[in-house]
């Protein structure tokens, strides 16, 4: 690990980030004014300081949480407040602590983006499906050597996965991360690139070897993360000029202000094939029409890197499931089909009702939807889901998704009020695994005809966050299979 205060204070200035240093009160912009230190570690975490660790003060950061940190020998921090009033320690005050984390963890960690090829994977549906076929096609190229940052799970060795927290980690956490995956023999990193990744410089100066941008929808808009479309689509464009070359879905709304990004900043762009071609050459265990459009994507990414078409390699995906997204159990006690997916948004949901209809509609089954929507965020979504399937499905039983600090059942009755079909059934029961509970009970009444149960919105998750923390559950999956006495 190669860093220190002078090489830190210049990285910064040569990326213009850097105002000035400050220790106490001596400013300057010479970094050999001050004792020069070696860092052993990098955080943005106060409390795990000592004093060769470079802290980011990011975020909502308090001042205070210096206090504990200048007693436990803070040396150094970078932020964009002069906090030499809490501590004795120099402060590199920058314009953009999260870009400044970003660079210089890149560069704590040697750099280990240049030991490995980068796909980012971007859009509004797909990204998880899409990083595991790009990885599983990598992994069976280089014989086990791609490594994968997804929003269900991490992979650093090409083969043990681990639940992740975010779809894009933290730029530290991402570099970190990088040096393990490369010092494990990697070749390659499948990522996915979130919009919001973008709006706080998690990917700050990261160039992706390959760039994916799959389609774009409406989704993510709230105070905390877009205030419009317009900025969700702005964050999530600024992958074309971050990569070397592109991919671009087949379909993509706006492809053409895409392709001028592409063209204005010199970057190839490869068109992925309609899912129809795929359908030809690929049969997929995982569910779905939609996730053709993902191998597809898959494919292309795996063409622009130099596997060759027609290449084993390229059937590694058609084998790959994902926990939680198009998992299907069957009833012993009734005629009823329950599907566990992650669809939580207008396209998916639309997505996901085009499945039901192609593979159950001729049975004109009762269809059931269990939903709720994140507390908080994403308000577009609760109208959205709502809207894709009212006219579509039965029943909806609205229900607890994750939450902060917005009651789950005010969340549900919005869902609720939502509703203008008078056809549509609706009921409110906050507890989630009651809501399923009672949605299989009712399946068992209804001996005559074909249940679809659609849980949706929470996968294989095992807990449901309250107040942003963790609270233990089930999981849709392990429910309904208990529910039903069986798994498939
Ligand atoms: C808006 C946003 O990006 N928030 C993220 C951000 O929060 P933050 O920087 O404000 O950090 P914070 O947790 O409020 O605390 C401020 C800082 O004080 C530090 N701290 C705190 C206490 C203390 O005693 N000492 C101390 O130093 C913390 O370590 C932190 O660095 O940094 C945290 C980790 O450092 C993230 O967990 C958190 O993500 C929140 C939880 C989140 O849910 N973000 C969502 C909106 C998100 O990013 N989603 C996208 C898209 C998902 C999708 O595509 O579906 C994603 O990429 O996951
Ligand atoms: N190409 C697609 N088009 C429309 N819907 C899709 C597509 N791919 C997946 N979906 C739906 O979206 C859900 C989430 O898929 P996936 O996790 O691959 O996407 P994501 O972009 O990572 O989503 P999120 O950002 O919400 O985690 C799936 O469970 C499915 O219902």
């Amino acid at each position: 690990m190669t860093l220190s205060l002078a090489s830190a204070a210049r990285l910064l200035d040569q990326h213009g980030l850097l105002r000035e240093i400050i220790q106490n009160d001596r400013w300057s912009l010479d970094p050999q004014d001050f004792t020069d230190i070696a860092f052993t570690a990098v955080t943005y975490d106060s409390r795990a300081v000592d004093a060769t660790t470079l802290l980011f003060c990011k975020g909502r950061f308090k001042a205070e949480y210096l206090t504990a940190a200048n007693e436990a020998g803070l040396a150094c921090y970078v932020a964009e407040t002069d906090f030499s009033e809490r501590t004795d320690a120099v402060g590199l005050i920058v314009d953009d602590a999260r870009k400044a984390m970003s660079l210089l963890s890149a560069e704590f960690y040697g750099r280990p983006q240049d030991s490995l090829t980068v796909v980012g994977i971007t859009g509004t549906k797909g990204k998880t499906t899409t990083a595991y076929f790009t990885q599983a096609v990598l992994n069976a190229w280089s014989g086990g050597k791609a490594a994968l940052f997804s929003s269900v799970d991490n992979c650093l060795d090409g083969k043990h996965y681990e639940e992740s927290d975010l779809t894009t980690p933290e730029s530290l956490d991402a570099f970190r991360m990088m040096r393990t995956a490369v010092d494990n023999g990697m070749r390659y990193l499948v990522m996915e690139v979130s919009s919001q990744a973008y709006k706080v410089h998690r990917v700050h100066g990261l160039t992706f070897d390959v760039g994916a941008f799959l389609n774009i929808s409406p989704d993510h808009i709230s105070p905390i993360e877009h205030p419009t479309f317009e900025d969700y689509f702005h964050c999530k464009r600024q992958i074309i000029t971050n990569s070397r070359a592109l991919v671009l879905g087949d379909g993509c709304a706006h492809a053409d202000l895409i392709r001028q990004d592409a063209a204005r900043a010199g970057i190839d762009v490869t068109e992925t094939a309609p899912r129809e071609q795929v359908m030809e050459s690929h049969d997929l265990a995982i569910d779905g029409d939609f996730n053709y459009a993902n191998a597809a994507a898959a494919l292309a990414i795996a063409h622009v890197i130099g596997v060759p078409d027609g290449d084993p390699a390229l059937h590694a995906m058609d084998t790959v499931r994902i926990a939680g997204r198009m998992e299907q159990f069957h009833d012993t006690h009734s005629d009823t089909v329950a599907i566990v997916d992650y669809a939580h948004n207008y396209a998916s949901v639309n997505a996901l009702l085009d499945f039901v209809d192609k593979r159950f509609g001729e049975r004109h089954p009762h269809i059931t939807l269990v939903t709720g929507s994140a507390g908080n965020k994403a308000y577009d979504r609760r109208d959205g889901i709502v809207n894709a399937a009212q006219s579509r499905i039965d029943q909806f039983v609205f229900t607890t998704e994750d939450s902060d600090t917005e009651p789950y059942l005010d969340i549900c009755n919005q869902m609720q009020g939502y509703i203008t079909d008078p056809n549509v059934a609706s009921t409110i029961i906050v507890d989630r695994t009651e809501a399923v509970n009672w949605a299989v009970d009712r399946a068992r009444e209804r001996q005559d005809r074909l249940n679809v149960l659609l849980l949706i919105g929470k996968g294989d998750e095992r807990w449901i966050k309250d107040h942003n923390r963790h609270v233990a559950y089930e999981g849709d999956d392990r429910l309904v299979a208990r529910l039903f006495g069986t798994q498939e």
